[in-house]
């Protein structure tokens, strides 16, 4: 598959190349030039298909012919080794948990199957890679773990100091090796804007191969779609009409469902489900897209201004304002909201959500009230315990911690402070 920048001004290239660059060089996101559905037999026997068949299936034309069939099959094996349970909450609501692999957030899937392929290309290239991140909380502890040990690749994360949780900033920073942190005097946004900066700093450039494993990378955003599908197969026989809650930052994960549903996944709509951080929600009511500051939050993932996929959707939908509304909705939610769902998803379900699932929760609510007949699946994206003083004080009640999250608590941060790009750059050349 090639791709192309959507930024028009770069040309197209590889799969590999585009793994390898991260982002087009001139500063725009890749795009795959086709995409061609899966057959109807394909989701006639989904039933009978692994989670390893189905992603197999699902992003081989992404991929090929960069990586051969039997290595593609040996990545998403490896990739997809935990489960992707659907829990029923009631007629209308059903949660998809995301959380049971090794850092307990959706972004470990995207993170080991991006270290895979860029591992795989490393093999025929001599030339050391260094990984660049951004993060609200999650993408750095998946990659930190996808990529820990990984031969002729340098990691640096950065981090806005204090908008993290706790146990968010052990997993980033406590692994060593090939794995550096970089605390952020700032918020998400000016690290996301000094990564993307760096890509087009020719000094750097010229004396290092970059790459990011944010959703930028298309290594990152693509195996997201197969949450949908996953879904899709343990709720199509009960429920016909589905439609997927995504608490939503970057919107690299509700972009990755449009790209299931381009595939022909039968989704009837999608929600992007809010913090205060509502730049989409807010276009949706006026057609006016106007990025502004993140606002910080109880989920601070999706604490983003900006978010670098909405480019995408709009690549989707062809610009088309009315298109891209009829097939999806945003709302908002406020802390005190998040907080009261919290609650409620506890007394009424007896379940456990963290932030980012309850924001989620409240999007499949809203939706419901105008679609009483549909089914809403709001993606729980990380597990509660991560954010263990917002879950503990809401619900009263203490949470025992998961063994992937005992492994990191006490552990020692190590962690460089900076406030400025010239210090990220300064750190880089080192
Ligand atoms: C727990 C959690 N929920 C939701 C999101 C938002 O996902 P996206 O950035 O793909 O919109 C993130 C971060 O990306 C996250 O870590
Ligand atoms: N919410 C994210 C922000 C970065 O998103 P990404 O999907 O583009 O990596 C985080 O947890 O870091």
């Amino acid at each position: 598959m090639n791709y192309y920048s959507l930024n028009h001004k770069a040309p197209n290239t590889t799969f590999k190349d585009a793994v390898i660059k991260g982002l087009a060089p001139d500063k725009g996101l890749y795009f795959p030039e086709t995409i061609t559905p899966l057959p109807q037999s394909f989701f006639d026997n989904i039933d009978n298909l692994s989670h390893s068949e189905i992603a197999f299936e699902a992003i081989k034309q992404f991929v090929s012919p960069e990586i051969p069939e039997d290595v593609l099959k040996t990545i998403v094996e490896e990739t997809l080794a935990f489960d992707f349970p659907i829990v029923k909450l009631n007629d209308n609501i059903s949660t998809l948990e995301l959380f049971h692999g090794p850092t307990m957030a959706f972004k470990d899937v995207g993170a080991r199957f991006m270290a895979r392929c860029l591992g795989y290309f490393n093999k025929e290239n001599t030339n050391e890679v260094t990984v660049l991140v951004a993060t609200s909380g999650d993408t750095g502890g998946a990659v930190a773990n996808g990529f820990l040990g990984v031969k002729g690749v340098n990691v640096v994360i950065l981090y806005p100091s204090g908008k993290v949780s706790e146990i968010q900033e052990k997993q980033l920073t406590t692994l060593g090796q090939n794995i550096k942190a970089l605390e952020v005097d700032g918020v998400f946004d000016d690290c996301q804007d000094m990564v993307k900066r760096a890509f087009l700093d020719k000094e750097l450039t010229s004396k290092m191969q970059l790459t990011s494993a944010n959703s930028i990378n298309v290594a990152r955003w693509l195996p997201q779609l197969f949450y949908f599908m996953f879904a899709y197969k343990q709720l199509h026989k009960e429920h016909k009409d589905i439609v997927f809650s995504v608490p939503s930052g970057n919107f690299g994960n509700v972009c990755a469902g449009m790209m299931a549903q381009q595939l022909g996944l039968p989704i009837k709509h999608f929600i992007a489900s809010n913090n205060d951080n509502n730049v989409v929600t807010n276009y949706l009511q006026t057609e006016e897209y106007i990025p502004k500051p993140s606002v910080q939050t109880i989920s601070n993932a999706m604490d983003v201004g900006n978010p670098s996929n909405f480019i995408r959707i709009q690549e989707i939908y062809k610009k088309e304002f009315t298109s891209l509304k009829n097939n999806l909705s945003s709302y908002s939610f406020s802390d005190e909201e998040t907080k009261t769902a919290l609650k409620e998803i506890y007394d009424k379900y007896d379940y456990v959500a963290d932030p980012h699932g309850a924001v989620g929760y409240l999007g499949c609510k809203a939706y419901l009230k105008n679609n009483p007949n549909t089914h809403c699946v709001f993606l729980e994206t990380a597990h509660p315990t991560k954010f263990l003083d917002v879950v503990e004080e809401v619900i009263e009640e203490k949470q025992p911690l998961p063994k992937q999250i005992q492994a990191v608590i006490g552990k020692t941060k190590e962690a460089t402070k900076i406030s400025s790009y010239k210090e990220l750059k300064n750190f880089l050349l080192k």
